[in-house]
């Protein structure tokens, strides 16, 4: 441990227990908002710089050293248990996962492999052995994205404004669709147990894009692999889960059923419907990101609103709605840290 005093706000307030203040950290914390990420980015691709322990370790550490936040977020891409099982990825800046080869027919989803966390991702696990065992005095998050979302860049070979190809796919083939479902399913746990064991102390699994369907659809077509994730992790590692997504607030009373501690929130849902809809799980989130960009008034003011419906009860983490982006200024995201920490300290 980097200093002789871990700080284990985030995961009590995880488990719903009492923290001295709420704990706070950033969906996209490491990135190109940083000068610092900026450099290391020059002479790196981005899978280089998470496929590089030391340098995936730095970048990970790096927002927690800057912004005082309360936990680190491992550094590297949903994409990235992916490539090893035959998915042509590449991130391009601005744009995101483009894929080359991707998944139009049954056949395609059976040439998928299974995944080797040791043997396909070492280098993943090396960093979090790093950080958890020398680097780090906050807990780090380990992270996974979710089937739909995965299913979504796989399949429409790049990010969607509508998921036409994805629930085409869905409705059409559903037999093939349920077997990409199991098998995104059996990489997810794999890879997230594979995180604990190296030392990971919590886990979020990104399901960014599954807003796109009804509740119906996502009862049907969805939720079953989602609840198998989180039951078997959970019930192998023990770790606090987190579920994520943007645009998925018809979605939450879903998501409360499934066996996870914390839902984080979009800016969509205040976190005080979440509680009159009858969310009874720890919450997470969510500052809109964009109000970054405004007059520290207008963010402090906004700040202390989800702080006021946040902090009254145990169970709650600050966070943004959706990560930050690279016009946001280091020292909003410090002066931000240092009031969520001000402000709810008791
Ligand atoms: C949908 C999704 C992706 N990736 C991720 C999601 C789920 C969360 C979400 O909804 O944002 C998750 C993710 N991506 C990244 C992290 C690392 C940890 C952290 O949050 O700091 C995490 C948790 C690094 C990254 N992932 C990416 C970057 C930028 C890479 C660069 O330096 O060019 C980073 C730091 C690339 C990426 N990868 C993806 C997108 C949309 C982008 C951004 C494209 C862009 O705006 O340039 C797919």
């Amino acid at each position: 441990m980097a200093s002789s005093h871990f700080n284990d706000t985030f995961l009590k307030a995880c488990r719903g227990e009492s923290t001295p203040y709420v704990p706070v950290w950033y969906m996209r914390q490491a990135g190109r908002y940083q000068p610092e990420y900026r450099k290391i980015r020059e002479r790196y691709s981005f899978f280089e710089m998470s496929e590089i322990p030391e340098v995936c370790a730095e970048v990970t550490r790096l927002p927690v050293e800057q912004l005082g936040v309360d936990a680190a977020i491992l550094f590297a891409d949903i994409m990235t248990p992916l490539k090893p099982v035959g998915v042509e990825v590449e991130i391009r800046p601005g744009v995101g996962p483009v894929i080359s080869n991707p998944v139009r027919t049954p056949a395609d989803v059976e040439r998928l492999g299974r995944l080797e966390p040791e043997e396909h991702v070492p280098y993943v696990l090396e960093a979090i052995r790093l950080l958890t065992t020398e680097q780090l005095n906050v807990p780090l998050i380990g992270f996974a994205g979710a089937p739909f979302t995965l299913a979504s860049y796989i399949i429409e070979g790049g990010p969607s404004k509508n998921y036409h190809q994805t629930k085409g796919f869905m409705y059409a083939q559903p037999e093939s669709w349920q077997a990409l479902m199991d098998k995104l399913g059996d990489l997810t746990v794999a890879y997230l147990k594979a995180q604990v064991a190296a030392g990971a102390h919590a886990v979020q699994v990104f399901d960014s894009w599954v807003g796109a369907l009804n509740a119906d659809d996502y009862r049907t077509y969805v939720a079953p692999v989602m609840h198998r994730i989180f039951a078997e992790v959970k019930e192998a590692t023990g770790v606090p889960v987190i579920c994520f997504g943007i645009g998925a607030g018809h979605l939450l009373k879903e998501w409360n059923r499934l066996p996870v501690d914390v839902i984080g929130l979009d800016w969509r849902t205040s976190i005080r419907q979440a509680r009159e809809m009858g969310i009874d799980k720890s919450l997470q989130g969510n500052l809109d990101p964009s109000l970054l960009l405004a007059p520290w008034e207008m963010i402090e003011a906004k700040a202390k609103e989800i702080l006021d419906q946040g902090k009254v009860a145990p169970g709650y983490i600050f966070n943004l709605g959706h990560g930050t982006f690279p016009e946001v200024r280091v020292e909003t995201l410090q002066r931000l840290t240092r009031f969520v920490h001000e402000y709810t300290r008791n």
